[in-house]
This record gives C-alpha cells, structure tokens and sequence, in this order.
C-alpha cells in the first residue's frame, strides 16, 4: 500500500470518484487517465467512505447530492481521514451558499455540472501540486549523519540545512573556518542525496596548478599538448550523475572562474584540444573559508559565479561556539583511536576537558582531533588521559589564561587598552599560521614522515599537503 506523502512530485496520483452519475464517473476517469493518473469511482457516499479508509488517495472528485447523504457535510472528515486527500467539490446545482461551505470546510474548489473539462484537470493539477509541497513541507528534516558529530543548536541547525539541501539538486555553499567540516558536510549531503550511489568528486581547487588546471578539470584529448600521451576525462566529467565538490572554491583563478562558470551554466564540457562539448551532469557543492563577497567586491571572485553558487548557503560554526560538543568529539576520537590501535580505551580526568575547554581551537574539528590523537600517542600506556598529555601550546593557552583571568584588574586593562591591539585578522592569521605549523610538525612526527598515513590522518590532499609542508619549511 501507498504511504501517505509518499507520492513525489508528477508520480501518479490515486484519483477517487463518487458520483451516483455513472457516465460523470466514467467521463472524470478518463479525463483522470489521460492525466496521466490512476482513477477509481463509486456511485455512493457510503462506498467512497469505505474506499478513502485505506488512505490511498490523494484526491477526491466528490458529488454533493448523493443517495445516501450529502458530499459537502462529509469533506471535513475526508480532509482529516487516512490518507488526508484533497476534495473537489462537483455539483449539479451550483448555488453560492454551498460554495462558500464548501470552501470553508477546506475543500480545493466548488466546480458546477457538467465541468469544462479543461478546467477541471486544471483544479486536479493544482490541488495535487499543493498536495505536493504540503507533503515536502511534512518531511522530517532528518539525514544519516554519516559522520557529522554534535548536538549543539549551532551544528543541528547546520544538518538541517544539510537535510533540505539533500533533498534538492540546487548548488550548495558551505562555508566555514578552516577544520569545521565543510567537506565532511558537502558528502553528507552527496550521500543522502538522490545521487548518493553516483561518484562524488572532490577537486582541491588550492592545489591546482596552474598550467594544467584546465585539463585536470576539463579534459583534454591525447595530442593536446607535450604531454597528452592519452585522452583524459577531467574531474567535472568524473562527476557526472554525481556531486562535484569544488574545495577552497575562492583559488580558482580568474580565467578558471569564467570557464567554470560556463560549464555551470550549461552543463556542457569542451576538454583541451576538442572542438564540441560534451552534456556532464553534475551537482555542484562549493566550499571555502574565505568571505566571497569581500572578494567579489575586490574583483578576485566573479560576482555572477557567487551568485550561481551560493543558491543555498550553509554556514558552519567554529567549534568555539558549538558548546559541548568538543567533548562528544574528543570521546569519539578516543574510541576510535583505541580501537584502531587495538588498545584499551582510555578513560578521561577532568582536567583534560577543562584544558581542551580552555582553548579557541582556531583549527577546529581538525585540530582537536589532532591534539587527541597526538595526547593519545603521549599517553600510549596510560590507562588514563590527563592535559598533561596534550601538545604544550594548548597547555600554555589554559595556562596564560588561568594567570590573567586571576591577575587584579586585568579585565579592565584589557578593555581599556584595546587602542593598542592588533587588527583582529592579523591575529587569527597568526594564530591559525602557528597552529597549521605545530599540527603539521607534530602530524609528521606522528606518522613518522609517511606522507600517505600523514594524508590519511590529517584529512589533506596529497598536493594540499606539500603545500603546507613547503610553506612551513617542515622536511
Ligand atoms: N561535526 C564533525 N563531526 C565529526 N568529525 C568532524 C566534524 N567536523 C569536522 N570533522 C572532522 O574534522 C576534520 C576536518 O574536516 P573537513 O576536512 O571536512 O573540514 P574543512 O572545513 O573542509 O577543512 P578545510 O577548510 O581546511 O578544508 C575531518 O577529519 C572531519 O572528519
């Protein structure tokens, strides 16, 4: 049996018909197939009662006067019985008062016999299309997680707006500071979406180098140039009949930019060195940490590509304001550590919540994992994880903020001297350069220079990786 809100958009419709006319009811069937619909009818008010208890219907063609009672006094407990179908009301003897009730009570429309027809499969349209979105409207806004964890209202409302891009094939925005899940987010929405079992493709648009960034995501035919030894797809047409994840979307260079744009616009792809397009159907996510507009405003972002991109936009908070969750994440990272390593799980003092409490984490999710992992490795035979185990600079974070918060005062000489503070980006550059650097010393050390293990735990691109390493100066 059909469940109710079951229906998508243009399936079928199940069509009830009670009318004591058999040659209305034949008439309305197969106008009703010819709609493309499945139509049923009865000659009583009684059988059609019988017929909407199974809750098959989605609409309900009624007759006023019937044998057996009257159609308009029974659509309120049509409207509210199994199934909720929608009614039209048809009568013989139009008057204004019944379409007045008739609307009152709920019913869709208040058609006069005999109907012309094209009005009518006009109402039908119209009242299964309403019955459409009420019935989206009713979806629970509800996703497999996948691996999203967090149940503070920051990161809930987040899923939410996950859940609803997943049911739609619109291009999606997520942004977010560096660590918070943007990519986690982008193939959770790929997989509880209708492409879910179709690739999803994720292109590190940092690491594109230069030269070959239009053959990479385009294609190119063998001979295209030098180095074309053999026909390649690109990325784009990798995705096709999937997702396609542009990551750190703010590097695409200007001319990349107008290309992509083109491709977004028409679905169509022209791979180096071939003269037609070719149709790839793909669904766009695009994620970055940086501010879009600012850079659109400067000239180094396409407005008209911001303004394709972000039809949806979902916003990822920085785990500072996501309350509790850090330890959900922390006990998880624990878990799955110990598992992985085949050792008892540790269990947790106090003072290791309070230290990681403590801090900003400015490289998010990414960095607490890391710091987890890295007090883990400290801590190997441990049976208990103290902050002592935790890497120094997140240690003398709790530390230095212990000592100021109890030094008289000090409240106030920070608000009084705040003319003498560095501009806010400055800091968080700092801030974010110094942690990237610590966590990919420490990453390296962990993973005992294993660039692939070091790719694994870190969640990086092989490419994205090297650009780190050589930012940094780390061997
Ligand atoms: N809510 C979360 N629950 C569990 N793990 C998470 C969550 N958010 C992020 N992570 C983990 O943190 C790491 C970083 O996540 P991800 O790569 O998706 O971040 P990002 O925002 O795309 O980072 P970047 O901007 O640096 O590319 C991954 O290991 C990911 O699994």
């Amino acid at each position: 049996m059909k469940n109710r809100g079951n229906r998508q958009g243009g399936e079928m419709a199940d069509i009830l018909v009670i009318d004591d006319d058999e040659s209305v009811c034949r008439l309305f069937a197969r106008a009703i197939s010819r709609m493309g619909h499945r139509a049923d009818a009865v000659l009583t008010l009684g059988e059609g009662m019988d017929k909407i208890k199974s809750g098959l219907f989605d609409l309900v063609l009624l007759d006023v006067r019937l044998p057996d009672g009257n159609g308009l006094a029974a659509v309120p407990a049509i409207l509210k019985g199994p199934g909720e179908p929608e009614v039209i009301i048809i009568t013989g003897q139009g008057d204004a008062d019944g379409a007045e009730m008739a609307t009152r009570s709920g019913a869709w429309a208040y058609v006069e016999k005999p109907p012309v027809m094209d009005q009518l499969t006009l109402h039908i349209r119209r009242a299964l299309e309403f019955r459409d979105q009420k019935s989206r409207a009713r979806l629970p806004l509800v996703m497999k997680r996948d691996r999203i964890l967090g149940s503070s209202p920051a990161i809930t409302e987040c899923l939410g707006q996950a859940a609803l891009a997943s049911a739609s094939d619109v291009n999606v925005l997520v942004t977010g500071e560096t660590g918070t899940g943007k990519e986690l987010f982008a193939r959770a929405i790929h997989q509880n979406s209708r492409r879910g079992q179709s690739p999803f493709v994720a292109v590190d648009c940092a690491a594109l180098s230069e030269t070959l960034a239009e053959s990479i995501l385009f294609g190119h035919v063998k001979g295209a140039f030098t180095d074309a030894d053999r026909d390649r797809k690109g990325l784009i047409r990798e995705a096709d009949g999937g997702t396609l994840l542009l990551d750190e979307v703010g590097e695409l260079s200007l001319e990349l930019q107008k290309s992509f744009l083109r491709v977004l616009q028409e679905k169509r792809v022209r791979p180096v060195g071939l003269e037609k397009e070719i149709d790839c159907d793909f669904r766009l996510i695009a994620a970055t940490n940086r501010d879009l507009d600012k850079m659109a405003a400067q000239g180094s972002f396409r407005s008209d590509l911001l303004y394709r991109i972000r039809t949806f936009t979902i916003k990822l908070p920085p785990l500072r304001q996501r309350g509790g969750d850090f330890k959900e994440l922390a006990v998880a990272c624990i878990h799955d550590f110990c598992e992985r390593e085949n050792i008892e799980v540790k269990s947790v003092s106090p003072d290791f919540f309070e230290t990681l409490a403590a801090y900003a984490w400015p490289g998010n999710v990414r960095e607490l994992i890391s710091a987890i992992e890295s007090a883990l490795s400290v801590a190997r035979f441990a049976p208990m994880l103290y902050s002592r185990h935790l890497p120094e600079e997140i240690r003398v974070h709790q530390a230095r903020k212990k000592v100021d918060s109890a030094e008289p005062g000090t409240e106030g000489r920070d608000r009084n001297s705040n003319m003498s503070l560095p501009p806010l980006k400055k800091v968080r550059d700092d801030v974010v350069a110094q942690t990237e650097k610590s966590y990919l010393a420490d990453l390296m050390r962990i993973t005992g220079g294993k660039v692939s293990e070091a790719c694994r735990v870190s969640g990086l691109s092989r490419s994205r990786l090297y650009t780190l390493l050589k930012k940094y100066g780390i061997q």
